[in-house]
């Protein structure tokens, strides 16, 4: 088993540069599902586990998938089969988003229902109530989503209970090739919804509003392949942006577009970052000391969830108290119980978490939870008092490309190693270990 190790007390510096979003890549691989004709080229795919797996679930239904050198092919244009392999599907999540493309280039599609997982239950019945009401019959059973319609979707007025991500795609993807008009109201506004909007409109189809709470798709008879280059990570750049600031270092993070982060930057502003945009990204220069600060998750344009943990790490090294309320995912404070064995001084009260600090933070075996939860576990490392060693990097390698390699070029002290490798034990550690 893979671990990272990393011991705190080094300041980072340099540049950095943010690989394409895994959040965006997804749905426009998937979405290359509908093109009956041509090929789609996709650039600046990051090499990450989740973009193999999607990879793998295309050429099992029988669509040419090449990836090479940050770009993917997708040459879906000989008959697909409609059913996703369940094995996929636990894999990652995001698999649900082949349902929109085969349900509206075939009129039908199956995959295994996707589980719950550490951040929250995650249900699917919007993407399922759109469907419906485009006309698909819906069957959940044995473990399966199942869906159906007869001749063309119907363009279908639509109002989102929670503007979902995935929803408003799948949603988006279905619609594309749906008869009339279909208007999705209350939808997700994420700069990856813009992105893969793009990308269905090269292919030939007729979206607009994407980035507003309302988006309108006019169906069209068939979709083309395209080529497109994926957004830049907003959240693996915010990762380093907080990697920056919490080592009170300064680095350039290439690729970071300010119009798609702007709750991060004034939250890390009001904590005393200095943040500034330069030609080709962002500068970011942390300040001796942190203040704390108050934040809560919502969807876009308010503050990530997926930037919540991170941002926990850095609350534990500012002056004073911080609040963070979650209320995207119901259970997304699995990195708590982590921090806690590092000495955070950390509460939880139902969907709040009030975090002291500063605290010296101390390195432990700390679990990676989830994908981000790995990564703000690193971040709280870079400052912590000996050697941190941070486990279950399976979620952690679904998201961020050598995020090991990157931090130690700007100066971390951070090695990835494997269980049996592991030799090294330093003099505090010594101590440490001699003294319990
Ligand atoms: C691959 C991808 O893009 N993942 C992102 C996407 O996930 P994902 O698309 O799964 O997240 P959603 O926006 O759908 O989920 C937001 C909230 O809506 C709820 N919900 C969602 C769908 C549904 O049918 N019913 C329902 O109740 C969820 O339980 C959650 O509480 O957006 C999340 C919220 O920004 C991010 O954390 C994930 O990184
Ligand atoms: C929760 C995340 O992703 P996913 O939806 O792929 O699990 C994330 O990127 O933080």
């Amino acid at each position: 088993m893979d671990k990272i190790i990393v011991r705190g007390g080094r300041q980072l510096t340099g540049t950095v540069k943010v690989e394409g979003a895994k959040n965006a890549v997804l749905p426009v691989i998937t979405a290359s599902l509908i093109a009956s004709e041509g090929k789609s080229v996709i650039n600046d795919v990051p090499a990450l586990a989740d973009v193999y797996t999607i990879k793998e679930v295309l050429s099992n239904m029988n669509a040419n998938v090449r990836f090479e050198n940050n770009t993917v092919t997708v040459d879906a244009s000989e008959p697909l089969t409609t059913e996703a392999p369940m094995e996929y599907v636990r894999k990652m999540r995001a698999s649900v988003l082949v349902l929109g493309p085969l349900l509206a280039r075939y009129g039908h599609a199956k995959v295994a229902m996707p589980g719950g997982c550490a951040i929250g239950s995650r249900p699917i019945d919007l993407h399922l109530k759109g469907f419906e009401a485009m006309g698909a019959k819906v069957h959940v059973g044995n473990g399966f989503v199942e869906v159906h319609a007869e001749g063309r979707l119907q363009g279908a007025k639509i109002y989102l209970d929670v503007p979902s991500v995935g929803a408003t795609e799948n949603i988006m993807m279905a619609a594309a090739l749906a008869e009339g008009r279909t208007i999705l109201e209350n939808c997700a506004k994420e700069p990856e919804i813009v992105d893969l909007a793009n990308f269905l409109n090269k292919m030939g189809a007729r979206v607009i509003g994407a980035g507003t709470e309302t988006i309108k798709i006019d169906g069209v008879e068939k979709l083309t392949g395209a080529e497109h280059t994926i957004i830049p990570d907003r959240i693996e750049a915010g990762t380093f942006m907080v990697a920056a600031a919490i080592t009170g270092g300064n680095v350039l993070v290439r690729g970071a577009e300010l119009e798609h982060m702007r709750s991060l930057v004034s939250k890390m502003e009001e904590m005393g970052v200095k943040i500034s945009e330069e030609v080709d990204g962002l500068r970011v220069i942390g300040p001796k000391n942190l203040k704390a600060t108050d934040l809560k998750t919502l969807p876009h344009p308010g503050f990530p969830t997926d930037m919540q943990s991170q941002m926990m790490a850095l609350m534990l090294n500012a002056k004073g108290t911080s609040v963070i309320t979650e209320t995207v995912f119901e259970n997304r404070f699995m990195h708590v119980e982590e921090f806690r064995r590092m000495n955070a001084k950390i509460k939880i009260e139902g969907r709040s978490v009030i975090v002291e600090g500063p605290v010296t933070l101390q390195g432990a075996e700390v679990a990676a939870t989830d994908l981000r939860a790995g990564a703000a576990l690193i971040l709280a490392g870079l400052t912590a008092e000996g050697y941190t060693r941070v486990t279950e990097l399976k979620h952690l390698d679904r998201g961020y490309v050598d995020l090991t390699e990157k931090l130690a070029q700007l100066g971390a002290d951070i090695e990835r190693v494997n269980d049996e490798d592991i030799v090294i034990v330093d003099a505090t550690e010594k101590q440490q270990t001699s003294a319990s």
